[in-house]
C-alpha cells in the first residue's frame, strides 16, 4: 500500500465569494449605502488589527468576469473564528446587497515530501511562519480548487512515495522560478470541501499568474495528475478604495 505523506496544518481558511446585486444597491437610499460601506470598512479595519497582532490574515479583492464580484479570503487559528466572521459578514448591511456565489473551506497545508525523516520541519521558524502566513497585499489574486487524479493508470494515490516526492520536487523547481513574482498559499480541504486543495496565488503583475499556471501544466504532476476547478482572478480592493468601487 502506498504510504500517505504527512502534512503540517496551519491556520483555517475560508474563501467567501459574492456577487453584488447592483440593481438593489442602486435603489437603496444614500443613508443605507453609507451604513453598508461604513460597516464593511469597520470590519476590514478590525481584521487589519488582527493581522498586525499576527492572530490571522485576510485578503479582499474585486473579481473579473461574471462568476463573482468580490472575494474575501480569511485565515484564522480556529474554524470557530472563521464561522464568527462568516456570520458577522452575513448579518452586515452590505451582505443584504450580495448573493453567495462560491465558498471554500480548508486549512493551510504543507506536506513533508521534501523533509528528511530525522527532521521535524515544524522546528523551523520559516516553516511555522508559512503555516500562519501574512497574505501579501499584491495587486492581483488567482484562486482555484484542484484535485489529484484517480483514474485508471493515472492514480496519484497509488504511486509510491518516492515517485510522488520526485514529482513534487520537479513541481517545486518550476515554482521557484517565480520567486518574488508569485506568492502561493496551498490549503488542504480533504474532508472539508469538494476538492482536495485550494490554490491561491498573489502577483504584482497579473500576467505572471497566466505564465506560472501555463508552465506548470507541463510538470508531470499537473499534466498527468492535476484536475482543476473554476478559476477566479481579480484586483486588490484596498479598504480606502471601497467607497469608490461601490459608488453609483
Ligand atoms: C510559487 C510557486 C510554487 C512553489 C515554489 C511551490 C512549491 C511547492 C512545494 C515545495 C510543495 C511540496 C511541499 C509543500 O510545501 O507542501 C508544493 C505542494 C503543492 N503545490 Fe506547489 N508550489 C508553487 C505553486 C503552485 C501552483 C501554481 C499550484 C497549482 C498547480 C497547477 O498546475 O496549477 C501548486 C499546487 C500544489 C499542491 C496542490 C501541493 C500539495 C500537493 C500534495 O500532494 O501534497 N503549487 N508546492
Amino acid at each position: 500500500m502506498p504510504e500517505a505523506v504527512e502534512t503540517m496544518d496551519g491556520w483555517y481558511c475560508l474563501h467567501d465569494l459574492r456577487k453584488i446585486d447592483w440593481a438593489k444597491w442602486k435603489k437603496a437610499s444614500e443613508e443605507e449605502r453609507r451604513q453598508a460601506v461604513d460597516e464593511i470598512k469597520t470590519m476590514l479595519r478590525e481584521w487589519e488589527e488582527v493581522s498586525e497582532a499576527r492572530d490571522g490574515s485576510h485578503a479582499f479583492y474585486s473579481l473579473m468576469g461574471q462568476k463573482a464580484d468580490i472575494i474575501l479570503m480569511i485565515l484564522r487559528p480556529t474554524m470557530k473564528e472563521l464561522e464568527e466572521i462568516e456570520l458577522r459578514f452575513n448579518k452586515s448591511k452590505f451582505a443584504e446587497f450580495t448573493t453567495p456565489s462560491y465558498s471554500y473551506v480548508s486549512v493551510v497545508e504543507l506536506s513533508k515530501y521534501m523533509s528528511k525523516p530525522q527532521d521535524n520541519p515544524e522546528d523551523n521558524p520559516g516553516v511555522r511562519a508559512r503555516l500562519k502566513p501574512k497574505l501579501p497585499e499584491w495587486d492581483h489574486i488567482c484562486f482555484y480548487p484542484m484535485d489529484k487524479r484517480r483514474e485508471g493508470n493515472d492514480n496519484w494515490y497509488m504511486l509510491p512515495m518516492d515517485e510522488r516526492r520526485q514529482l513534487m520536487y520537479e513541481h517545486s523547481l518550476t515554482g521557484r522560478k517565480y520567486a518574488g513574482e508569485i506568492k502561493q498559499i496551498i490549503t488542504g480541504s480533504m474532508g472539508f470541501d469538494d476538492w482536495e486543495w485550494s490554490v491561491t496565488l498573489f502577483a504584482k503583475d497579473v500576467l505572471q499568474l497566466k505564465k506560472i499556471v501555463y508552465e506548470m501544466r507541463f510538470d508531470v504532476v499537473s499534466a498527468r495528475y492535476g484536475e482543476f476547478g473554476p478559476f477566479y482572478v481579480g484586483n486588490l480592493l484596498k479598504t480606502d478604495d471601497i467607497p469608490a468601487y461601490l459608488a453609483v
